[in-house]
């Protein structure tokens, strides 16, 4: 049985989580993990000196759960489908079984980028990230200027280092249309990873 790890990773509203809901849709055997299942309790997020809650950093995730998670569908795939459930994946009889990783730091975690098979990348510029996390509404609401104060430059901060790490990544341009950026990505990996079996 082969198994394929894709990474949907970039900015936060850059289009990963509407990208992969369409990617487990249509993608034979396929199984999705959501980094920001992964958050710690409000209450463990540590305060900054600029005074906000430090949300977008890797030690206010439980990375370590987030591997044992995917380490469990490495050594079993099948039944890791059962237990999660994936009620609007395509099922096939293909040998193939692919798991999706969904998150705005993937890369910046050694192991859980060793993992991946591919990972793409989505990006957005300032403006348009701004305009779209303006009307998001998360488990913890944005405080005013969590944005420029926080969130932003921690992006910066991240897309440097995982450069720096000289990860390989394909970018993908989240201006595109949703249909643009999926059926690039669909047709990459069908191509790359599952015509070939
Ligand atoms: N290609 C696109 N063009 C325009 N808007 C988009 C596109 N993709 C997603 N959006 C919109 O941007 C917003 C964020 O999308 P989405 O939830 O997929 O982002 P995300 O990267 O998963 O964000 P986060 O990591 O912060 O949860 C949504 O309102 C979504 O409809
Ligand atoms: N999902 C959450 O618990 C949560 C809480 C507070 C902030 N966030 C934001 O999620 C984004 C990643 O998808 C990050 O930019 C966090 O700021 C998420």
């Amino acid at each position: 049985m082969r198994r394929i790890i894709i990474g949907i990773g970039g900015v936060t509203n850059g289009g990963k989580t509407t990208l992969t809901k369409r990617l487990i849709a249509t993608l034979p055997n396929s199984c999705v993990v959501h980094q920001d299942d992964f958050f710690k309790p409000p209450d463990q997020i540590e305060v900054g000196e600029d005074g906000f809650k430090q949300w977008d950093v890797i030690t206010s995730l439980d990375m370590e759960a987030m591997v044992n998670t995917v380490t469990a569908w490495v050594e079993n795939p099948v039944k890791f489908a059962r237990s999660h459930g994936k009620s609007r994946s395509a099922s096939s009889n293909s040998d193939v079984q692919i798991l999706i990783l969904e998150g705005f730091l993937l890369y910046n975690n050694k192991l859980l980028a060793s993992m991946c098979t591919e990972r793409y990348y989505l990006t957005i510029p300032y403006d348009e990230c701004k305009r779209r996390r303006s009307g998001r509404n998360y488990t913890v609401p944005d405080p005013p200027g969590l944005f420029d104060g926080h969130v932003w430059p921690m992006y910066l901060k991240h897309r440097h280092e995982m450069k720096q790490s000289g990860v390989s990544i394909v970018s993908i341009d989240g201006l595109l249309s949703k249909d643009e950026i999926y059926s690039k990505v669909y047709t990459d990996i069908v191509n790359r990873f599952l015509n070939s079996s």
